[in-house]
């Protein structure tokens, strides 16, 4: 379980992120949903280290890891798939891969392997060879999750990762991470400004406002009209 306590954090003094409380658990997608500019990527940079909060407490695991540098939170199972989906362009799918599972965390979960990969993203096996910057944008969205996969985090999050990519590669991406959450028990973070295509495969939701948690709960049951006024532009 991942807890934000009273989290306050911004760049040079400005606040961007208001107190915020969060419960992210294993094993569940959980979103994070709001309008451009409202603070989603400062709170994926203040989770995995990128930010110092102002004041505020981040637990990982049970443990204080607010002044952890990010290396520390990643090798204790903490990944993060940031937006534009970073990959080695020159390398191949496989290369990319493979330097996922040498960047693994600890060494106490078990060794994942390129199967694994392979198996959650069949299109990767069948462009193996390719180089990752020839890939269409669902391919290495797929590509970036396998190799944030593969360093075997507890949590995962991913920053829009449907931003730009087209409706059947979406599903393919949807189901991917409902599969990550249930077989492999990690927790997901998913970023999104679009509430159906977070909610397709989301269990729980947290909506944020100019750096504030407006409103959060279960996603069966959701009021979808409430949730949309803090969505409409
Ligand atoms: N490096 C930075 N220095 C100063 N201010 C920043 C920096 N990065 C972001 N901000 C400001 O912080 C606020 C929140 O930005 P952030 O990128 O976290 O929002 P977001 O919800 O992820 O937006 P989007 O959906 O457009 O990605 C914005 O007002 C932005 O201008």
């Amino acid at each position: 379980m991942l807890r934000l306590r009273d989290v306050t954090a911004g760049y040079d003094g400005s606040v961007v992120l208001d107190h915020v409380y969060m419960d992210v658990p294993l094993g569940r997608v959980t979103a994070v949903l709001g309008r451009n500019g409202v603070g989603k990527t400062t709170l994926m940079k203040t989770i995995i280290g990128l930010i110092r909060p102002m004041s505020g407490v981040i637990e990982w695991e049970g443990e204080d890891i607010t002044r952890w540098p990010p290396e520390r939170r990643a090798r204790a199972g903490i990944g993060y798939v940031p937006q534009g989906r970073e990959i080695f362009s020159a390398l191949t799918v496989e290369e990319n891969i493979l330097l996922g599972l040498e960047a693994q965390a600890e060494k106490v979960r078990p060794q994942p392997t390129l199967d694994e990969m392979y198996a959650l993203f069949p299109i990767l096996k069948e462009m193996r060879q390719r180089k990752g910057g020839d890939l269409s944008g669902g391919q290495q969205q797929q590509l970036a999750i396998a190799r944030a996969l593969a360093g075997r985090p507890k949590l995962l999050l991913l920053d829009e990762p449907m931003e730009g990519i087209q409706p059947s590669i979406v599903a393919l991406i949807h189901d991917a991470i409902m599969k990550i959450a249930e077989e492999k028990q990690v927790g997901i973070i998913l970023v999104e400004h679009n509430v159906e295509l977070a909610f397709a495969c989301a269990d729980h939701f947290y909506i944020f406002d100019r750096g504030a948690v407006v409103a959060k709960g279960d996603v069966d049951g959701a009021d979808l009209d409430h949730i949309q006024s803090f969505l409409a532009v």
